[in-house]
């Protein structure tokens, strides 16, 4: 076995998933996303967390984040790697070669493409053969035909390492070509430090000046109409200057809350393609091509076993797999038993679906409200409370839309849910009983489906 294969990003974000669902999205937005696991060294078994601010290690400090990261750990990893904590501030990355010679303190958030997300990494199935010969044709031909190309789906099935391949076979093909990724919401953050700084020219240049534009996570933008419209006017000098465009999306432009009509039509205009769920041929291939990069062998029943089992993530079912190797290097046999302990600890058997109506039942019992009153008109504090509560818990325990919330909700229009799940998030900021509840709830959820 190869020893120094550990996938410290499946790791991470295996951990980040863990907050996600047990936090509120307020703050899980601004004291985890931001965190960047930057080393493990795995002789010492210490990961170092880089955090970007005093405000945030003040967060972790103060929020029990360290004790948390370890109990989210032990999920991930379970016996297989236990590592200490050692988090870090570091200041944002260094300036990008533009903003140096524009002779201002603009710092664009500069980010290196990941070396792993290439094609030659990349498993093309029937999911994701379409969205995978775009992206082929833009990393070849970028700026001609697909322009914008947006890539879409439900979360870990692979549209950052498509997109990134992009940038890096186009890197291969043209090595002068400037290639530049970032996140929507690094993005955003950006252009505010601009405007602070008052080198809004700077950063329009930086972003506008580049052969090939990676934006990930775009549904980001929803109602924020200031980056939109700032947004709006640095896609268009791209695309009219026939450089390229990739962004992806969890959902379709149109069904974006809160983006304005004029980036719905702009987003379409060149192609967009979705990445499904992978079928089993696919998972099955995935798993084979790690088990080779990590240079351990595991025979076919095991392998099949996960890919039979983690049928809806790729992401997670590299953390099983992550977890199997975990296993070899502590010197236990990788066989299909081992396989299956690893599969229930980490609560994989099978993926459960959590229905929306099994959420507001289990929050109309709860609540002692009637299902009729939870999605009907009446605006009394003991309705108003337990709907929103029920928005909240669909909204993190289930991929579905804020309008198709909303229609859950006796056609609620989506800002309503909005407001109530941004709501209950600041809540439980700090109403601790409301909190713990939440808490219960959504253990009795994920048992229940
Ligand atoms: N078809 C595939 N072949 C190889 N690896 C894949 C494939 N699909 C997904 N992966 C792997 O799954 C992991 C998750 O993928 P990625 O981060 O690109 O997902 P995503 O759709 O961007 O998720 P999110 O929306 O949460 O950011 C990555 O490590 C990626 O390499």
């Amino acid at each position: 076995m190869n020893d120094s294969y550990f996938d410290l990003n499946t790791f991470w974000s295996g951990i980040q998933d863990r907050f996600a669902a047990n936090m509120g999205e307020t703050a899980y937005e601004n004291w985890i996303k931001p965190v960047h696991a930057a080393n493990v060294d795995l002789a010492n078994r210490t990961v170092e967390l880089q955090v970007p601010s005093d405000i945030v290690m003040q967060a972790w400090d103060n929020g029990n984040y360290t004790a948390k990261f370890m109990e989210y750990a032990y999920d991930v990893a379970h016996d297989f790697f236990k590592p200490e904590l050692k988090v870090v501030k570091v200041v944002k990355n260094p300036v990008s070669s533009r903003s140096h010679e524009s002779k201002t303190n603009f710092t664009a958030t500069d980010y290196q493409l990941n070396a792993n997300f290439t094609f030659d990494t990349w498993v093309v199935g029937d999911a994701n053969e379409l969205a995978t010969s775009a992206a082929m044709a833009v990393s070849e031909q970028p700026g001609r035909q697909y322009n914008p190309l947006l890539i879409y789906g439900s979360s870990g099935l692979g549209k950052t390492h498509l997109m990134e391949a992009i940038g890096n076979r186009l890197k291969e093909l043209q090595p002068d070509a400037v290639v530049r990724y970032i996140t929507t919401d690094d993005f955003m953050n950006d252009w505010v430090d601009a405007i602070s700084k008052k080198t809004t020219n700077e950063f329009t240049n930086t972003y506008e000046n580049v052969d090939l534009l990676l934006v990930d996570d775009i549904q980001m933008l929803q109602g924020k109409d200031r980056f939109q419209e700032e947004f709006f006017n640095i896609f268009n000098k791209i695309t009219k200057s026939q450089k390229q465009i990739v962004m992806t999306s969890d959902v379709l432009p149109k069904d974006i809350p809160g983006l304005n009509a004029r980036l719905v039509s702009r987003f379409m205009q060149g192609v967009a393609y979705d990445i499904q769920k992978p079928d089993f041929p696919t998972r099955l291939a995935i798993l084979k091509n790690k088990s080779e990069e990590a240079g351990i062998e595991i025979n076919n029943q095991t392998l099949s076993l996960i890919a039979e089992q983690v049928d809806s993530n790729v992401r997670e079912l590299e953390g099983a797999f992550n977890t199997l190797t975990l296993m070899a290097r502590a010197g236990r046999p990788i066989n299909v038993a081992n396989a299956q302990k690893i599969l229930e600890h980490l609560n994989i058997t099978r993926q459960k679906i959590i229905t929306v109506a099994d959420i507001q039942k289990i929050v109309a019992d709860d609540y002692r409200v009637s299902i009729v009153d939870l999605l009907g008109k009446k605006r009394n504090s003991d309705i108003v409370l337990p709907r929103q509560v029920a928005m909240y818990l669909i909204r993190t325990l289930t991929d579905t839309s804020l309008p198709k919330i909303g229609q859950a909700f006796g056609g609620r229009d989506h800002t309503t849910v909005m407001h109530g799940t941004e709501k209950i998030a600041d809540l439980i900021e700090t109403d601790y009983a409301l909190k713990q509840r939440i808490e219960t709830l959504s253990a009795k959820i994920k048992e229940k489906s």
